[in-house]
């Protein structure tokens, strides 16, 4: 039994999702262009990286081969030769969105299977009546923006005019999302979650997965800063998740980041925050020394997708990835006998891709602590979290099969 760690690199797909094109993302490859990007110099930035994709650890537990099997070719600068050490495959997504939560909860076993509404992409994107609705229950002046943006992009065009108006700015993407943005201390920080409390009961009828706080400082376009005080408001999953499972039979789980947040608070009694992947790093060892018998670490690596992907920023995606890989030793060194570390992701975001949205990808599925081969390409995300039930003693849930069971043992 022992324990599971399951760490969701956010964003970090390897290209070759089947169903790619009905998202207009055929041959998007968050992996691939990273490392085809480096290998040409374009990753190189001042002071921060240089040279051709270097993710030594990942590359040992089989992400290489990963790529390889999702795409048919080996992402440039890593090497396809080597023996890996891991458990290696890659996954497919049924659920319909490319969200986080979809992602998610798919790999926590319960596919999203209904569509979520959506915004338009139109301006204004929100139902006037909505807009007026919220201002009314929240006591707002009115709303700035509405429409489809880059949240960085969008308070920097919109946030003066916050402060002088006190209208909070409303912005949308092609995930299912209502997000607010709103100066921390001009609007209040309280204020902020307290309207977007009001704003997720009026957009429940419009089946919109989450509203989002998206708080900032600073007094000018050129200086606006988004903060860690970012709040989700999402629906719960429509099953019962592996966390739930879990904790009903009285396991705890212990979600690190966004992972709260992400299932509704639901099925996660042990929730720990931290700002910044490297932060989140050391808030998973913590919480690896933690865990009991039977017990789940879920993390979530956020930096990826909210500061790189979303971005469209290579070099700080290839050095994100860098620094990452550089930690996963201190991991490995906290693993004991019958523990097992899963490495996945919840969709791609390809930074060289048009747009500045999610990108419908297979993703990588490594695993450490359960000998080396691969377990091929899974049909669903359901699967790991179907294995991670397995490992932990829990009865057969509804989705996803054991991958462990039709592993291929390297001889
Ligand atoms: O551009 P920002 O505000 O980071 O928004 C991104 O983050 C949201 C939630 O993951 C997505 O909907 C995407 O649009
Ligand atoms: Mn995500
Ligand atoms: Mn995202």
């Amino acid at each position: 039994m022992a324990r599971v760690f399951l760490f969701v690199l956010d964003s970090f797909g390897i290209g070759g999702a089947p169903d790619a094109g009905q998202f207009g993302d055929a041959g998007a490859d968050t992996l691939g262009h990273i490392a085809a990007a480096c290998a040409a110099g374009a990753g190189d930035r001042e002071g921060l990286r240089k040279g051709p994709l270097a993710l030594p650890n990942l590359t040992a537990l089989g992400l290489a081969r990963a790529a390889e099997l999702a795409t048919g070719r080996v992402p440039e600068g890593l090497d396809g030769n080597v023996q890996p050490r891991g458990m290696w495959g890659a996954a497919e997504e049924i659920s319909r969105g490319k969200d986080t939560p979809s992602g998610h909860w798919e790999i926590a076993g319960v596919p999203v299977s209904f569509d979520w509404g959506y915004f338009p992409h139109e301006i204004p994107a929100f139902p006037a009546d909505l807009l007026e609705k919220i201002a009314r229950h929240a006591e707002i002046p009115g709303t700035l923006g509405n429409c489809h943006a880059s949240g960085t992009e969008i308070i920097e065009r919109f946030g003066e005019e916050h402060i002088r108006t006190g209208k909070p700015i409303f912005y949308t993407s092609t995930d299912s999302v209502l997000q607010i943005a709103a100066h921390e201390t001009h609007f209040g920080l309280e204020r902020l979650y307290a309207l977007c409390v009001v704003a997720r009961k009026l957009v429940d009828p419009l089946n919109i997965g989450r509203v989002i706080a998206r708080p900032f400082t600073g007094e000018t376009a050129s200086t606006f800063q988004r903060t860690g005080n970012r709040r989700d408001y999402s629906v719960p999953p429509p099953e019962p998740t592996v966390l739930d499972r879990l904790t009903e039979a009285g396991r705890n789980v212990i979600g690190v980041g966004k992972i709260g947040d992400i299932f509704a608070h639901r099925g996660v009694p042990d929730v720990r925050k931290a700002n910044g992947n490297m932060a989140l790093f050391d808030a998973t060892l913590q919480a690896m020394k933690d865990a009991r018998d039977g017990d789940l670490v879920f993390t979530n690596f956020v930096d990826f997708d909210m500061l790189y992907g979303h971005r469209r920023d290579v070099p700080g995606y290839a050095a994100a990835l860098e620094a990452f890989d550089h930690r996963l030793p201190e991991a490995f060194a906290l693993m004991k006998a019958g523990d097992l570390l899963v490495l996945t992701a919840d969709h791609g975001c390809d930074p060289t891709w048009r747009g500045t949205d999610h990108t419908r990808e297979r993703v990588p599925v490594l695993v450490h602590g359960a000998g080396a081969g691969t377990i091929g390409i899974r049909p669903t995300f359901a699967d790991i979290g179907e294995t991670v039930a397995a490992h932990l003693g829990l009865p057969r849930g509804r989705h996803g099969t054991n991958f462990l069971n039709d592993a291929v043992q390297n001889a």
